[in-house]
């Protein structure tokens, strides 16, 4: 498998509005759009956008709340209540090809790929297979960005 570029890095909250006012006002990032219900996955989510080289997008924040109690980040979210870093997501050419990669490897792949937060499928990997990472696999959008 070639690895992509880090697409994001994925930081649960309790509260989306309070982790906006803190990259907004603290850390002077750029929001640029209202945060988004992904009840499918679970979360509420709004990505905080860090500026790349020349112009170009850097890599994003993902902040997460969970969407309501069944959500897969409900107990990341009772283990650490003020929130804190949760995954970090890598683009793929191929999402089937880096399935079978690490599956290839006995990685538990955490469910079937399913379209993400940028609209192209993603997958997780055990953090327990990946060094302590909980670790997403996502394919790498077809337009620039
Ligand atoms: C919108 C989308 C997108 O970007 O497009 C997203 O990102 S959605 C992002 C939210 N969705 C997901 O995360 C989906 C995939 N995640 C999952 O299925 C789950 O969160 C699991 C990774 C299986 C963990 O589930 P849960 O916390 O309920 O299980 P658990 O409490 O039994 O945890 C099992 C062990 O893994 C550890 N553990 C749990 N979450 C962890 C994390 N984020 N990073 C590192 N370790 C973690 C626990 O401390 C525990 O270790 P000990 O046994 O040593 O105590
Ligand atoms: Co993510």
């Amino acid at each position: 498998m070639k690895l992509g570029r880090l697409n994001h890095i994925g930081v649960a909250t309790p509260s989306l509005e309070k982790s906006i006012a803190y990259y907004r006002d603290v850390m002077g990032a750029t929001i640029a759009h209202e945060p988004f219900d992904l009840p499918a996955q679970g979360v509420k989510v709004c990505f905080v956008d860090t500026p790349g080289e020349n112009g170009t997008a850097g890599t994003q924040i993902e902040l997460i709340e969970p969407f309501d109690a069944s959500s897969p980040i409900t107990a990341f979210i009772a283990k650490n209540p003020a929130g804190g870093q949760h995954h970090m997501c890598y683009e793929v050419a191929d999402i089937h090809e880096a399935k079978a990669w690490f599956e290839g490897l006995g990685k538990r792949v955490l469910g079937e790929p399913r379209i993400g937060a940028h609209g192209t499928p993603i997958f997780f990997v055990h953090p327990k297979d990946m060094n302590g990472v909980l670790t997403e696999i996502m394919e790498t959008p077809k337009e620039a960005h």
